[in-house]
């Protein structure tokens, strides 16, 4: 079985929210043109039948979408996008669909078209009230987080699969215990904790350091395994990564990987990046309304991304992780280690007991 998926940013940075850390804003900022139009019909075509289309034989091909804020589109480019997959696609076609939104503008509408499609939907939600809309405003200067609240509730009365995404800021990081509770007392079961990346240009006061990582995960790790005693496993995405690891399982997630792999991210004018951090006019590869898949994969930025020297702390050398852990993500490394410190190394010697244990029942 082969596999191919490509993230798509169908409004490109537009988006109806000013969060206060937003890595995609300071993308956008970083390249000639901030915002592109919205995705049109010939690009979905062209993304559509070089990819579904591409697959002569047994294919699993996700979709992602995400932004900006994809919904910021509006339904009709997922309709159009939907109804041009089918009428590619073959019966060996096994297609998944996927969206992080920041869940603002989802109504009835777009709550049929995820059960109809069977999304996988990310909802951006960052803990309790006073975190999440002290950093997730919308444009008048509103908090977002009873809207969100409120589409988490239609999502569960629906039967949508979804996860929470919460960005973990630096004045978070001290609050495991009550972001905790709060997952608990909402029942949110899947959990991506997102470490909140700085700024390309300078640190910003959101970032999360190193020690800051180490902090946090040292308490809500034992918060969490006092739960997986109990045999309630709530999924966390750096414990789902790492835990396996410690068994022999290979890594499901890129930055775990020890090298880069190429994403295949399209901005909303076709224009193909190899991830979603550096969706920078340098870094782009090329065009899907005028290359293949296959120009795409094989370009010399691509290869070049790849193979990109990643920074490693001093601590890596003589680091008994080091197959475990690998250097992680090249952008998101600055929040867990610097040259002299690495907060994943600290918390996998304080947990490795427990994390072995469990690793043995896998
Ligand atoms: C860029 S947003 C796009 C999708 C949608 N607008 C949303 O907010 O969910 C994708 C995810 O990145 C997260 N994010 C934004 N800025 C970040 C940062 N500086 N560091 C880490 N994650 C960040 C968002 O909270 C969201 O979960
Ligand atoms: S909702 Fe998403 S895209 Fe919009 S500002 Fe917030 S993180 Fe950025
Ligand atoms: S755990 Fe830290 S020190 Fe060890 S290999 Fe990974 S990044 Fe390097």
């Amino acid at each position: 079985m082969k596999y191919f998926s490509m993230l798509i940013k169908p409004a490109s940075s537009l988006c109806n929210l000013k969060c206060k850390y937003c890595f995609y804003h300071d993308v956008a900022s970083n390249r000639e043109t901030y915002c592109y139009d919205v995705l049109s019909d010939e690009t979905i075509e062209n993304i559509v039948n070089k990819t579904v289309g591409y697959f002569k034989e047994p294919a699993q091909i996700s979709f992602a979408f995400q932004g900006g804020e994809p919904t910021c589109a509006g339904i009709e480019v997922f309709k159009k996008f939907i109804n041009q997959v089918n009428e590619v696609k073959k019966d060996f076609h096994d297609i998944h669909y996927s969206i992080q939104t920041n869940g603002t503008l989802i109504n009835d509408e777009w709550i049929e078209l995820f059960k109809e499609h069977h999304f996988l939907v990310g909802v951006s939600l960052d803990g309790y009230q006073s975190n999440h809309d002290l950093v997730r405003e919308d444009r008048n200067n509103q908090g977002t987080y009873d809207r969100i609240m409120n589409t988490i509730e239609q999502l569960k009365k629906n039967g949508i699969d979804f996860n929470i995404l919460t960005v973990l800021t630096s004045s978070l990081s001290n609050h495991a215990k009550e972001l905790y509770k709060f997952y608990q007392e909402h029942d949110l079961s899947y959990i991506q904790l997102i470490p909140c990346l700085s700024d390309f240009n300078h640190e910003s006061e959101y970032g999360l350091k190193p020690k800051e990582f180490f902090n946090f995960y040292n308490e809500f790790f034992d918060l969490w395994f006092e739960e997986y005693r109990k045999g309630i496993y709530r999924s966390v995405t750096f414990f789902d990564n790492i835990i396996p690891m410690f068994a022999g399982i290979p890594p499901q997630q890129c930055g775990a990987m020890g090298f880069c792999s190429m994403q295949f991210v399209a901005e909303s004018n076709g224009d193909v990046y190899p991830c979603d951090f550096y969706v920078l006019d340098q870094y782009k590869i090329g065009n899907i309304n005028q290359n293949t898949i296959v120009e795409l994969a094989k370009s010399k930025i691509t290869q070049e991304f790849i193979q990109e020297k990643r920074v490693l702390s001093n601590q890596c050398n003589s680091c008994p992780y080091n197959k475990m852990c690998r250097g992680n993500c090249k952008r998101m490394s600055g929040v867990y280690f610097d040259l002299e410190y690495c907060g994943i190394k600290e918390f996998l010697e304080a947990k490795e007991k427990q994390i072995v244990a469990i690793a043995q029942t896998l």
